[in-house]
């Protein structure tokens, strides 16, 4: 349903279009080398040193453009780092496999250092020890200007570390690791004067909710964990009250629906917050949380009294809207409810009164819009992801599916599904094919929600079968293959799907099993993106590229 509604968003924001036709060229390049490395290459993208990859320097001389040639891309016989094979009858110890860490190759890192950008050393210290050593190119343009006090919209590629980019100048700011001129609290909600809560962060599943909770964790550790509380529906309303007034802790993160609830109760008292930040802020305004959005827009970091719409109720509190897609309805809504905001990305900030609305052409016989590109999902995707699509019939899905996954040696793979009965199904298939696979949509409680994302990280699954809950935000940093089996609603929820490999500069794959009947939306996603999505097929445990179509960049019908 949330997919449905945020297809509305495909007005977009105005751009650097020079830059990323240059990241364009790069991705269409790595996609031609690929095809030339064919069956050199380790089917697994997730190691990423030469040797480890497979590579040799034998390169096939002429790449044939519009061919029906069929080229091999990997196998998962005769590489030479074989890995072992996953699933049951492999004598892998009860199912757990062993993780390996994957290598970052192509990541977004920033050639400045956290304390070039304002980081208190006591901060910078705690990051160093979770193993964030270098800001990445988006949280070193979003950390200064957030320091600054400026109202902002941040947008990078999924995976490029923007939860980082608004968390750390909040952390600052407020809590224990804050820089002395922060002028903030800081007791963490352990001792002293207390402030109330100081910043809220809005995501738009509890999924996404947790996971902002844990990155908070990662830094402040055990000692200082109480000071963020988590917030999120389907957990224990009585218990999230008495957290509240127990540890009073000075940032609290979760979903709209429960922290509205808690501060029309009374409960959660957000009146003196000084950050309010959106995360997945396209998906926040979506029909479907405009009550709870409003409501959250007008109470927190806002004293009674004055007019909503002066300037001076602005700039009680810095807005943070964060997404990988920023339609211009986002910017529209910033406009309206921040102070002078600023639009930060890797390597350029702009006032949002620069940009324009770019005009959505409707398709003359539908309501669909047309294929032109949509500037909001091209500027979403890492560049080192690799698009294929296979066409099959209905009944061969799961096996297309089973095959793809052994023909890459994927280790964690990621299937998006629209349908929570056929989800059902193909979990039963795969574990019937002898698949570790599991189940993972809103029909599930909380409890059952977390073990299965818990079971998917550590190993014990291979395949998470799952729907638009997990597109966005999900980060899981192996994940090596994305899987649509059945096809997003449009261009902008491919990008959130595809986005859930190649996290942090990683190598990924992203496959589209579709029917004939299919296949045209698959060529619409492909300019809309500006992708070269080659269609391919599974043989002899191999991925076929059967049609290198030329890049679609010059495609604009
Ligand atoms: N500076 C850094 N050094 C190392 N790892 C980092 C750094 N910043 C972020 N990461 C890690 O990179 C991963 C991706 O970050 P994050 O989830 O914030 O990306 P994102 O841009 O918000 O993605 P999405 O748009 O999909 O939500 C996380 O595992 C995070 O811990």
């Amino acid at each position: 349903m949330q997919s449905l509604v945020s297809s509305k968003f495909l007005v977009l924001v105005g751009e650097s279009f020079p830059m990323r036709r240059a990241l364009l060229n790069s991705r269409f390049a790595w996609f031609h080398s690929s095809v030339r490395c064919t069956s050199h290459v380790e089917p697994n993208h997730g190691s990423l040193t030469l040797s480890t990859l497979g590579f040799e320097t034998e390169i096939e001389p002429k790449i044939r453009t519009k061919s029906k040639m069929v080229k091999p891309l990997g196998s998962s016989e005769g590489f030479k780092n074989k890995r072992k094979p996953f699933g049951i009858g492999t004598g892998e110890k009860k199912g757990v496999r062993v993780l390996s860490k994957q290598e970052i190759e192509s990541a977004p890192f920033a050639a400045k250092s956290f304390s070039e950008l304002g980081v208190p050393e006591v901060l910078i210290e705690r990051l160093g020890k979770a193993g964030f050593d270098v800001p990445t190119e988006v949280q070193s343009a979003a950390v200064p200007t957030i320091l600054k006090n400026r109202d902002v919209i941040i947008q990078s590629y999924t995976g490029s570390g923007k939860t980082l980019a608004y968390l750390l100048p909040i952390l600052s700011v407020i809590g224990p690791l804050r820089g002395e001129n922060s002028g903030g609290d800081g007791d963490g909600g352990e001792t002293g004067k207390k402030l109330g809560v100081e910043a809220v962060i809005v995501a738009p599943s509890r999924e996404l909710g947790m996971q902002i909770v844990r990155e908070f964790e990662k830094i402040l550790g055990m000692d200082n964990k109480k000071m963020v509380q988590q917030l999120v529906g389907g957990a224990n309303r009585t218990r999230q009250e008495e957290a509240l007034k127990k540890n009073k802790p000075a940032i609290v993160v979760g979903t709209p629906g429960r922290i509205a609830e808690l501060s029309a109760s009374g409960k959660l008292r957000t009146h003196g917050c000084r950050y309010l930040v959106l995360d997945e802020v396209d998906e926040l305004l979506s029909f479907n949380f405009r009550e709870d959005m409003h409501r959250l827009l007008e109470h927190v970091g806002r004293r009674s009294g004055a007019d909503l719409n002066s300037n001076a109720k602005k700039t009680e509190r810095q807005l943070i809207m964060v997404s990988a897609t920023v339609p211009f309805s986002v910017v529209r809504a910033a406009k309206s409810w921040g102070c002078d905001p600023l639009l930060v990305q890797a390597k350029k900030i702009v006032p949002l009164e620069t940009l324009s609305p770019e005009p959505v052409k409707l398709s003359q016989s539908s309501n669909t819009t047309s294929s032109m590109p949509s500037k909001a999902a091209v500027e979403s995707l890492p560049p080192a992801l690799k698009h294929y699509y296979c066409v099959v019939r209905l009944q061969h899905k799961v096996d297309t599916l089973r095959r793809c996954i052994h023909a890459l040696d994927a280790k964690f793979v990621i299937v998006f599904m629209n349908h929570t009965k056929q989800l059902k199904d193909v979990v039963f298939k795969l574990e019937a094919r002898g698949v570790k696979a599991a189940e993972l949509h809103g029909d599930l409680g909380k409890l059952g929600r977390s073990t299965t994302l818990k079971k998917f990280k550590n190993g014990e699954v291979r395949v998470l079968v799952t729907n638009e809950l997990s597109a966005r935000g999900l980060d899981v940093a192996e994940c090596d293959l994305v899987v649509n089996l059945e096809l997003p609603t449009d261009s902008i929820h491919y990008a959130h799907r595809a986005g859930r490999t190649g996290r942090l500069g990683r190598n990924g794959t992203v496959l589209t099993i579709c029917e004939e009947s299919e296949v045209f939306v698959v060529r619409k996603l492909k300019k809309q993106l500006e992708l070269p999505i080659a269609c391919c097929n599974f043989v002899e445990g191999k991925l076929l590229v059967t049609e290198e179509e030329e890049h679609t960049l010059t495609d604009t019908s």
